[in-house]
């Protein structure tokens, strides 16, 4: 199996805080990987060197195991299909559902899509993330779940290679959150691999076909949910708080 994804020995520096330390990770294609970990861990700041806009000291990033995207900018990194969700969504106002997944589609595709293409794209995603009966909403109307949701779609419009999840049920009820984890699963494919960071461990447990748990920017762990739980080191330092 080949690798989407990756991080190669990765050291991040802010001044003299060392917030990613030596770390590698590799994430194949067709798999859903969380990482976890305590507050400060590294979790975003590993997200902000796969989506280049946090540079690190040293290491590299390698996607689909040729592509150095080490030092690529992060249209460049996104243009490639290496996509993220952002911890809160970013609604354009005046916007309608539609129009948001449109935006994200078009940014997709080497070649502009047709209407009628991009109409079907569209409503594809709407149908995968449950938003089509809102097609036609302005976003800013929606529900805080329906919200992530939509992030989601704008980020899936695109099929993207590798999708990046920061945070996908903060904030959500206990029905958005299993219907967020039935839609992450959805979303699994032999050519896709989906990194997610999240602090809810049932829906990690939901989602997660391994887990990485961070701890001061290097792995504690690495494994499955349930072997997590059972790790005394991972206990100590995050599950058992
Ligand atoms: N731009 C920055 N400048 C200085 N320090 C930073 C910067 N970004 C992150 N840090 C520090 O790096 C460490 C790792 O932060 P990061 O946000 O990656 O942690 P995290 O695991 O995502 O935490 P959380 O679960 O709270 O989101 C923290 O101590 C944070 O304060």
């Amino acid at each position: 199996m080949s690798a989407a994804l990756l991080v190669d020995s990765v050291t991040v520096e802010f001044g003299s805080f060392r917030a990613i330390d030596a770390l590698s990770l590799a994430v194949d294609f067709g798999e859903v990987r969380a990482v976890i970990g305590p507050n400060g861990a590294g979790k975003t700041t590993l997200l902000d060197v796969i989506s280049g806009i946090t540079r690190p000291k040293q290491g590299r990033v390698i996607f689909d195991d040729t592509s150095d995207i080490t030092r690529s900018s992060e249209a460049v990194i996104a243009r490639a299909g290496v996509r993220r969700k952002f911890q809160k969504p970013s609604i354009f106002e005046g916007l309608s559902v539609y129009q948001h997944i449109a935006i994200g589609a078009q940014g997709g595709f080497r070649r502009a899509l047709s209407q009628e293409a991009l109409g079907k794209r569209v409503h594809e995603v709407l149908e995968v993330v449950g938003l089509a009966d809102f097609a036609e909403r302005p976003a800013s109307e929606l529900a805080h779940g329906q919200k992530q949701w939509l992030e989601v779609g704008t980020v899936l419009a695109s099929n993207p290679k590798i999708l990046m999840l920061d945070e996908p049920v903060a904030g959500l009820t206990e029905e958005e959150t299993e219907r967020t984890a039935a839609l992450v699963r959805s979303l699994k494919r032999p050519d896709r691999a989906i990194v997610v960071v999240e602090h809810d461990m049932d829906f990690v447990e939901q989602i997660a076909d391994r887990v990485t748990v961070l701890h001061e920017g290097k792995t504690l762990f690495e494994g499955s949910m349930a072997n997590a739980r059972a790790d005394e080191r991972v206990v100590d330092v995050y599950l058992g708080r």
